[in-house]
């Protein structure tokens, strides 16, 4: 269903002095360019929920933006639901809900009035779109803040208004990028109810977290990304196979490479 193979994106720095201790110590920092994502792969089937775990600068909504389209790789293929998302980044759009930190919903809008808006724009008018957002609003527990400004939302409301906004127009993949970051438990629970419904309804998710209680509880699949390069594409059960505590098997994922 969602296939990503040989990924690679580089961008050009073009202010060195803005670079960090850190990024100038990476090995990703290659003449004028640093090379984000360099080689990741990893699958996910009907159904299933895969994690995409890693450092802080590891590549992981990089590589969200390329499945999204938002961005085009330098290299590798991306497949969902059969379309290659490269060459056709205008039918994959139709497949897939997309969820990152920058996706904005408009402050003098009401929560209706953006998913409304979205989903017109998606070609969805009159009954089906009104029942289409009265099931995502009741999915997300939207119905007491439906009239509010985005502007005047708290960060729950506007994620839960943000993920609707994603799900209008009844993607048949889900991609968040850190959908839970910053939430409070309340609305956290919310977000990961979802994951759950869309698993249910045979959708695949990928979302991106830093966690693991998280991945315990939803995923099937995880994929482990540092400095660019998947370092580990297998099953849940698999990762914890590493280690009986994610933690430590993400540490050692991690620092094992750091020490090659
Ligand atoms: N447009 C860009 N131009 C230059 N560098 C970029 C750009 N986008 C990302 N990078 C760099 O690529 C690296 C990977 O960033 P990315 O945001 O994909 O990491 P991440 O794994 O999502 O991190 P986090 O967990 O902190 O969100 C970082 O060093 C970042 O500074």
């Amino acid at each position: 269903m969602i296939e990503v193979k040989g990924l690679a994106k580089r961008f050009a720095v073009t202010d060195p002095k803005k670079l960090t201790e850190e990024e100038k110590a990476d090995p990703r920092l290659q003449g004028r360019f640093f090379h984000s994502v360099r080689q990741v792969e990893f699958s996910c089937q009907q159904g299933e929920v895969l994690a995409l775990l890693g450092p802080n600068g590891a590549g992981k909504t990089t590589t969200l933006r390329m499945l999204s389209s938002a961005i085009k790789p330098d290299a590798g293929t991306i497949e969902i639901g059969g379309i290659d998302v490269v060459r056709d980044p205008a039918a994959a759009r139709k497949k897939i809900g997309f969820l990152s930190s920058s996706t904005g919903l408009y402050g003098r809008l009401t929560a209706m009035e953006n998913v409304a808006y979205f989903g017109r724009m998606h070609g969805l008018e009159g009954e089906a779109l009104a029942e289409r957002m009265d099931s995502l609003f009741s999915l997300l527990d939207m119905k007491s803040f439906l009239h509010r400004r985005a502007e005047q939302m708290s960060s729950g409301m506007k994620q839960r208004t943000s993920i609707a906004r994603a799900l209008v127009h009844n993607p048949q993949v889900v991609i968040l990028d850190e959908p839970t970051t910053g939430l409070d438990i309340m609305a956290t629970e919310t977000v990961l109810s979802v994951v759950r419904h869309l698993k249910s309804q045979g959708v695949p998710v990928i979302f991106s977290t830093h966690h693991l209680d998280e991945v315990a509880a939803l995923c099937d699949r995880v994929a482990v990304i540092d400095r660019g390069e998947t370092v580990f594409n297998d099953s849940l059960a698999q990762f914890a196979a590493l280690n009986g505590d994610l933690r430590q098997a993400l540490l050692t994922l991690v620092m094992s490479k750091e020490a090659a």
